[in-house]
């Protein structure tokens, strides 16, 4: 695992791939696809009288294959009736993270966070949280902090804009223009509690254009990747929050004009008629990082 200069690991999340649990032909599909991580969906798209089925079938199927990205399972919230028995099979299955949805305080993350300790889970199990709900918004930089400092496992939220509109009355318009600034709420939360931040699902998986636009914007807005629920969605998605080479570029030649002799010890350096300052080399470090997981990742393929 690669980190970056503040110590917050950094991990490949362009493209994060929801398969419902109870679904064995999409179940089948999943080693072969190119997302950088996987969740495994207990929760939303998979209906009351097939939870158990679903719960089932998912701990066969990771015991039998595994995903080369991460691997994570999203559990019901805990007064579904449903919480207690998926974070049972969840961990059974020995994901790299368990997803929780709908989270609205810090208590929310505490619970599970107890419940994890009382169990025995792994210290590397981490949590994921899907902020979704007015009062998730509403609290967002207090769940992002609570989860940062209380355990250290939360290292990552998901926005649900499906479950938002819901509960806000905000309609599905192009663009995102009422969202946006609940997006960023989201994105600033996260940032300032150091964890990542995954973009919303896009739900019309056959409009390609209307796809790409809204992975742009999501890129643009600071985020990480996109939780995705198609396959056909995965290599966009892995484009728009890739780096592009001459990023890359850049980025290399702030780390080795910082580390030419007569920049030692400089704050700020001219580079080709630039201002470049020491953040600037934090960024650039993270950013190599990052495009090294990726050349190791297509390496791979
Ligand atoms: C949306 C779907 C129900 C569409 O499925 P389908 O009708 O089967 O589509 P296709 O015929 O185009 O599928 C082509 C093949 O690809 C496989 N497939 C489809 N989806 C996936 C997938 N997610 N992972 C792996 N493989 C997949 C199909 O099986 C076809 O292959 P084959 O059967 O061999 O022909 C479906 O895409 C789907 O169920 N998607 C995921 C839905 C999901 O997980 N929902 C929960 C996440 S969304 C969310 O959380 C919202 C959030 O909470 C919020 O509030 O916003
Ligand atoms: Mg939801």
């Amino acid at each position: 695992m690669t980190r970056a200069i503040d110590h917050h690991p950094v991990r490949l999340r362009r493209s994060v791939l929801c398969v419902p649990a109870d679904n064995a032909r999409a179940l089948a599909k999943v080693r072969d696809l190119a997302a950088d991580a996987v969740i495994f969906d207990l929760e939303d798209a998979v209906s009351p009288d097939r939870k158990a089925q679903a719960r089932k079938a998912l701990g066969q199927h990771l015991g039998a294959n595994r995903p080369d990205g991460e691997v994570i399972i999203r559990v019901n919230a805990s007064g579904s009736g449903f919480g207690r028995e998926d974070l049972t099979a969840a961990l059974a299955a020995k994901p790299d993270a368990i997803l929780l949805p709908k989270v609205e305080s810090p208590a929310d993350i505490q619970a599970a966070l107890d419940w994890l300790a009382e169990n025995d889970a792994p210290e590397d199990l981490r949590l994921w949280a899907m902020i979704e709900t007015p009062r998730g918004v509403i609290n967002g930089p207090a769940i992002a902090e609570t989860g940062r400092t209380v355990g250290g496992r939360l290292d990552c939220v998901v926005v649900g804009l499906n479950d938002l509109r819901k509960e806000t009355g905000v309609p599905a318009l192009s663009g995102r223009t009422y969202l946006i600034p609940w997006l960023m709420q989201i994105l600033l939360a996260a940032r300032g509690s150091g964890l990542d931040a995954i973009d919303a699902v896009f739900n019309d998986f056959r409009d390609a254009e209307g796809f790409e636009a809204e992975c742009r914007q999501g890129h643009d807005m600071g985020y990480d990747g996109k939780m995705l629920i198609h396959p056909a969605q995965i290599d966009v998605a892995n484009q728009c929050f890739g780096i592009d080479e001459a990023a890359i570029a850049e980025a290399h030649a702030i780390i080795n004009a910082f580390a030419l002799p007569e920049n030692a010890g400089k704050g700020v350096i001219n580079l080709k008629g630039r201002m470049v300052e020491r953040l600037h080399l934090d960024q650039a470090v993270k950013l190599a990082a990052k495009a090294e997981i990726i050349e190791k990742r297509k390496a791979k393929s």
